[in-house]
């Protein structure tokens, strides 16, 4: 699959409506994760074109919004059709730029038409509602208020590198059946995903100018998007640093934040350990760890901790350690930096005395399945959030303990509980500061219409569709008062 990559292709930005060379004259090399080489350029476009392109997507989004429903909902289906109708070349691109197992990434893919098509669904059964007056001590009978849902105008997209199409296409749908326009911001490592699915919308008739993708980095162009006048909200999808950052270049916008985890899997000592040990597996090491939901801290106590340690050992011994192309759960990470960062926790706990169970090997930017025992609340890797196949085990002495050690994280995205006692997993669940607790499951975001939010330095507001579609739009009230 790897000798499908088109050699060397220099990808245009799509600026109102048009697939055009930016006029920097100055384009980004895209490397492969795992071919390690350089597989395509795209453009870096300018503020003055930034600026050009919030401008039409103003013009173009009155006629948007004057569009019923349904019209809008058919641009939408027709981009679903269009996804999996291309969903072999589009996972292939996200195969080879983000090194995602090419099964995930046709799977990212369908998901994201699913997505899209759930979106219309949801938009077009949104009611609004109207108020009697004297629903209040004292209000008028005569008069009736009428809210109704109006878009804010043109959505700032932001979307990282993991999910390049389904975190994308998350704001880009809710975004765009509000009504609003929009301006997408692809995560560089991502963005000749980004393009593959803007082409599928382009190819379904997409009014112009309606949707820009500004691809450059983040840190040229960034900073000049998120604080434009031009932008109306921002919905992003990134590192708690860079979404703290943006918390504070942007002022009086609405903001939509999904940042980073340290997602705790508290493991109680009457669970069932094969439960246990299949979610954890899955949850921490597929995609080589690099899902903001991936669990990345077992807190277990220690009645089970032998028995689940042996258990999770074997299971990581297992794991396939490769090549996205075939579908190995453990890929190499993003690029070399993030390896040394993930080598770097682990080197801290080995040397402040963790025992390693598995792992500790490496070659390039791929990393073994590493799984560390006896870890201390002084080891960085006990809350950092490593975006890769390291797992910490901190063995605790009962469930109370659990919960302090969960909560004293800065993050709160999800947590999983695993125990046989409904009553139990409810009162862990009640006290655990994070948005979701799953009960005897991994952490994961879908399905895709359930709310999806963090707590903390994990996030502000909520996604999942319908929260989605109303952050993406306001109230309007208009107040009829009768004779
Ligand atoms: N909670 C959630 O739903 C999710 C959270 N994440 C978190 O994201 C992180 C990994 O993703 P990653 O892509 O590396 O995250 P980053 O925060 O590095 O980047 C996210 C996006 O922000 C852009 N960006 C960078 N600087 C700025 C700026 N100053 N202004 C505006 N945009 C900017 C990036 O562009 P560029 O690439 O050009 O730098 C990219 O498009 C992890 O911490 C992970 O937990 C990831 C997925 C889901
Ligand atoms: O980017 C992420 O990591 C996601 O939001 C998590 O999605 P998932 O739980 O479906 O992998």
């Amino acid at each position: 699959m790897g000798s499908n990559v088109s050699e060397l292709t220099t990808y245009l930005a799509y600026l109102n409506g048009e697939w055009q060379q930016s006029e920097s004259g100055e384009k980004i090399a895209i490397q492969s994760p795992y071919l390690r080489r350089t597989i395509g350029y795209v453009q870096a476009v300018t503020q003055n074109e930034v600026d050009q392109a919030i401008k039409n997507a103003h013009q173009a989004q009155k006629e948007w919004a004057g569009l019923s429903l349904s019209k809008r909902g058919s641009y939408l289906l027709a981009w679903a059709d269009e996804l999996v109708n291309n969903q072999e070349e589009i996972a292939l691109a996200v195969m080879h730029e983000v090194g995602k197992g090419y099964k995930d990434s046709v799977k990212e893919v369908v998901r994201t038409a699913d997505l899209i098509r759930y979106t219309v669904e949801e938009a077009l059964h949104m009611h609004g509602e109207s108020l009697r007056g004297d629903g209040f001590p004292g209000g008028p009978q005569k008069k009736i208020g009428i809210v109704e849902r109006m878009p804010l105008g043109v959505v700032l997209a932001i979307s990282p590198f993991n999910y390049p199409v389904n975190l994308a296409a998350s704001k880009i749908a809710p975004a765009l059946m509000a009504g609003n326009a929009v301006i997408f911001k692809p995560a560089t490592q991502g963005s000749i995903s980004g393009i593959k699915m803007i082409e599928a919308l382009d190819k379904a008739g997409l009014p112009k100018g309606l949707l820009s993708l500004t691809t450059g980095r983040g840190s040229v162009i960034g900073d000049y998007l998120v604080e434009h006048k031009g932008i109306d909200m921002i919905s992003f999808t990134g590192g708690s640093s860079t979404g703290r950052h943006l918390s504070k270049q942007s002022a009086m916008i609405p903001l939509v934040l999904e940042l980073g985890g340290k997602d705790p899997a508290i493991v109680c000592d009457d669970a069932d350990l094969d439960v246990a040990v299949s979610s954890i597996m899955n949850g921490a090491f597929s995609y080589s760890g690099q899902r903001c939901t991936a669990i990345k801290r077992v807190l277990v106590n220690e009645k089970v901790a032998d028995e689940l340690v042996a258990r999770l050992k074997e299971a990581v011994e297992k794991l396939s350690v490769g090549s996205p192309e075939e579908d190995s759960t453990v890929v190499p990470l993003i690029d070399d930096k993030s390896a040394d960062f993930v080598q770097s926790l682990i080197d801290d706990a080995l040397a402040k005395q963790a025992t390693l169970v598995a792992g500790n090997k490496r070659k390039d930017n791929l990393i073994y399945p590493t799984l560390l025992d006896h870890v201390t609340e002084e080891m960085d890797v006990a809350w950092i959030e490593p975006f890769g196949p390291v797992l910490p085990i901190i063995r605790v002495k009962s469930d109370e303990e659990a919960i302090a050690i969960a909560n004293k994280s800065e993050f709160g995205l999800q947590a999983s509980i695993f125990t046989q006692d409904v009553d139990r997993a409810f009162a862990v669940a009640k006290e655990v500061e994070a948005g979701t607790v799953q009960i005897n499951g991994r952490t994961e975001r879908g399905p895709d219409h359930f709310p999806f939010l963090g707590v903390k330095a994990s996030g502000m507001g909520v996604q999942g569709i319908h929260n989605s579609l109303v952050s993406m739009s306001r109230q309007r009230v208009t107040v009829l008062n009768l004779k």
